[in-house]
């Protein structure tokens, strides 16, 4: 990329369990000078502040409801104003919540998006269907046009309109939905490029097929939301809900290198990096540094050199 990309950091965290210390790790890593190696010019926006809530009780089975809503309130206006500077935006988590806002604010700014979610889960239950109530594992059924009849009110939610197409989102990596996630799937006829896919077809074939699939109708710009639990445990096991037989870390730089070179890439998440859940300093490091590559990988580095 030439100099005229610019990269802003619109940090976020969550208060959890380790989760909010993955953005300074990967800052600390040297995101931003690897970024400037390879020619890019990078604006830090720094960490979000978010609002505490002293008694944020459960509404249902749903947990955290009013400082997750308040928080991807705030992280939409930040990506619509990086957005709008004409920026391509970086989000890092946090837990994967945190792609209600980002998603949100790309498409306030932009307008109907295309979304690759890369992720060994589908992150698409609703408030009703989620076995756990947590709010990382539901991110999409706020942002989908066609499930807003299964969301319920709930505090500190009602600024979110839905403003994505069942047919404009593409999954990768796949390998631990729930029942009730599968069931929505198949009802919306989701493009889903499991683990078994990866298997089948090679990482090669899935990205040129996703990004057919994307551009057979209108080419969109393309948010592209990456869960670090989408590559293998033995590759990145500081994370909150790691599950094995995922992305080598090969597969897992290709996908963002693929992606770059569309040329439509608009918005990146990285979420999950949980340095807590790390059982030595060299899983954290491990996990983060290959964060970085990932991200690196979007902004058109190869390996060739
Ligand atoms: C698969 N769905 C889970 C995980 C969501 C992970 C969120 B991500 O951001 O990391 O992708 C887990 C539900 N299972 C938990 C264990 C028992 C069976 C249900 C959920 O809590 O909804
Ligand atoms: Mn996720
Ligand atoms: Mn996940």
């Amino acid at each position: 990329p030439g100099s005229d990309w610019v990269f802003v950091f619109t940090v976020c965290v969550q208060p959890r369990d380790g989760v909010e210390r993955g953005p300074d790790l990967i800052r600390a890593a040297g995101l931003r000078d690897k970024l400037q190696g390879q020619g890019c010019a990078v604006k830090d926006y720094g960490n979000l502040a978010f609002e505490e809530f002293a008694n944020d009780e459960p509404v249902g089975r749903v947990k955290n409801v009013r400082s997750v809503g308040s928080a991807n309130q705030r992280l939409s206006e930040a990506v619509q104003a990086v957005k709008r500077d004409g920026h391509t935006s970086v989000m890092l988590g946090g837990d994967h919540s945190l792609a209600i806002g980002s998603i949100h604010g790309h498409s306030a700014a932009v307008g109907e998006l295309s979304v690759v979610w890369v992720d060994a889960h589908a992150d698409i239950n609703t408030p009703l269907t989620s076995p756990t109530g947590n709010i990382h594992g539901q991110p999409l059924s706020y942002v989908l046009y066609e499930l807003q009849s299964k969301i319920p009110v709930l505090p500190n939610f009602s600024w979110i309109k839905p403003c994505v197409s069942a047919k404009d989102l593409v999954y990768i990596g796949l390998r631990d939905v729930d029942p009730s996630e599968h069931h929505l799937l198949k009802l919306l006829g989701v493009k889903v490029f499991s683990m078994t896919e990866v298997d089948q077809l090679g990482v090669s074939k899935v990205m040129e097929e996703t990004c057919d699939y994307l551009s057979a109708r209108v080419k969109k710009p393309i948010h592209l939301s990456y869960d670090i639990d989408a590559i293998d445990p033995s590759v990145t096991p500081a994370t909150g809900t790691p599950v094995v037989g995922g992305l080598s870390y090969r597969e897992g730089v290709y996908i963002s290198e693929h992606l770059s070179q569309t040329g439509l890439l608009s918005a990146v998440d990285l979420v999950e990096v949980n340095p807590l859940r790390g059982r030595t300093e060299q899983d954290v490091q491990s996990t983060v540094h290959t964060a970085v590559d990932v991200l690196l990988g979007c902004f058109g580095r190869r390996r060739e050199g």
